[in-house]
């Protein structure tokens, strides 16, 4: 009797689960239902808001409704990101992702219009976030606080329509452009360094993919970021709303579009340049017949950048070459005589250095140009410390300086360069 009594509340118990999972699924249905319904049409909200571009005949209240169900991923919420993602979030795209694993510092600032004072320190995909919601509160924004590789690259991108490349470096544009060709995505990619910018779109409408086009990568010593070569934030402005156009463009099967095509700016002859780009290669490594590239691959190591490769390429120096900023830090305080040569180029020289410094350039040393004097001043043996901005040049600049001093004076690497000095002997000490 008991036990009867047992299966019963048993089954009971099943019966309720079972009618709230189906009263779950109903719920389910309605809300699917009613997304499609508002999808299909536009609230009297969206064309108040979009009219300018509703208007025209290019755009329509079909072209809007387009945009209003696409969705657009932007890898790098950078120099690039920001301005996109702004016009993006604008235009009334319906779903943005932003893929960025760095957070934002004070030297973002100049041209990365999303972030602001109020969110140094925080991710810059969450910053980008709030920016984007705050201009479009219909927008709906997923974040992805990582950083994009091969592991899961594909499971990021795959659902969004179109992809945006707004980083800053190689191994990610061969990987964004390999993906993009797996999954069949146009990807629009844009580049800034100084006062110029580039911009086209590749794996779209039969143009070529970025392997067609570079099907090696550059060797990496040859790459310049915008850390070490600069870059004027309008610059990036002017390049990222482009690539927030030509998405807008691909998203309402507009003609005229940057694919096969590569559109140079020069922002100090303020001039616009199309290039013809090279049509597909028969032979492409990812999106020809011939295709070797069936998956992801790792892509540092392609790019020859592989962190562990790079430091084992600095660690050229033996430890008694090289010298702490905290021991330096007592040199100075003893007094005792010493030669601190900074190796930056002049401009860079000029934002900042230690107090008593030399500045002689990287490329001078190299090229053995204005040491003549160098023996002279360290005579009897005064040490010469070499500093950089975060150690790296120094300690290429070391190699040919103790050739150089050879039986008159050492010359050593400060490691870590100015950085080190800011953050471990002297806070107020500025860096960039
Ligand atoms: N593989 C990647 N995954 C996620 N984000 C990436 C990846 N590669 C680059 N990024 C992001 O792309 C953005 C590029 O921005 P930008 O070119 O303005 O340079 P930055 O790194 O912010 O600044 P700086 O070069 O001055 O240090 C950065 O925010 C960076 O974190």
């Amino acid at each position: 009797m008991e036990a009867q009594q047992e299966s019963i509340a048993a089954l009971e118990a099943e019966i309720r689960e079972l009618q709230a999972s189906l009263q779950r699924k109903k719920d389910e249905l309605h809300s699917l239902k009613q997304s499609t319904v508002t999808a299909g049409k536009l609230t009297n909200n969206d064309i108040a808001r979009y009219s300018r571009q509703i208007i025209l005949p290019q755009v329509t209240v079909a072209g809007q409704l387009k945009l209003k169900a696409s969705s657009v991923l932007i890898v790098g919420a950078g120099g690039l990101g920001c301005p996109a993602g702004l016009y993006l979030a604008s235009a009334g795209i319906g779903e943005l992702g932003i893929v960025d694993y760095d957070t934002v510092e004070v030297n973002n600032l100049h041209r990365q219009v999303l972030h602001s004072e109020l969110t140094l320190n925080l991710p810059k995909a969450q910053s980008a976030r709030a920016a984007l919601q705050q201009i479009n509160s219909q927008l709906k924004v997923r974040t992805y606080e990582v950083q994009l590789k091969s592991e899961n690259a594909l499971e990021i991108l795959q659902p969004y329509d179109i992809v945006l490349d707004c980083t800053d470096n190689v191994a990610t544009r061969y990987l964004l452009n390999d993906a993009c060709v797996l999954l069949k995505k146009p990807l629009v990619s844009g580049s800034a360094l100084q006062f110029e910018g580039q911009l086209t779109i590749y794996n779209y409408n039969g143009g070529p993919c970025y392997r067609c086009i570079f099907p090696t990568p550059p060797p990496p010593e040859t790459v310049t970021n915008c850390g070490d070569g600069g870059v004027l934030g309008a610059v990036t402005g002017v390049i990222g709303s482009l690539q927030a156009l030509e998405a807008v463009k691909v998203l309402l099967k507009l003609d005229g579009t940057l694919a096969g095509r590569l559109l140079i700016f020069d922002g100090t002859a303020s001039s616009f340049r199309n290039v013809k780009l090279r049509p597909r290669r028969e032979d492409c490594a990812v999106c020809s017949a011939k295709a070797t590239i069936t998956k992801l691959i790792d892509y540092e190591q392609f790019c020859g950048m592989r962190a562990s490769d790079k430091d084992m390429a600095l660690k050229v120096l033996q430890s008694d070459e090289r010298i702490s900023v905290e021991d330096l830090k007592s040199i100075r305080d003893s007094r005792k005589p010493h030669l601190v040569i900074d190796v930056r180029n002049p401009l860079e020289f000029e934002i900042c250095h230690i107090e008593g410094s030399v500045n002689i350039p990287l490329k001078q040393i190299i090229e053995d140009k204005g040491l003549d004097d160098l023996k002279q001043r360290t005579s009897g043996g005064i040490p010469v410390f070499v500093f950089c901005r975060r150690g790296n040049d120094s300690q290429l600049a070391v190699k040919h300086l103790r050739k150089k001093l050879e039986g008159v004076a050492e010359a050593k690497d400060v490691v870590g360069g100015l950085h080190a000095w800011h953050y471990r002997i002297d806070n107020n000490f500025p860096i960039y």
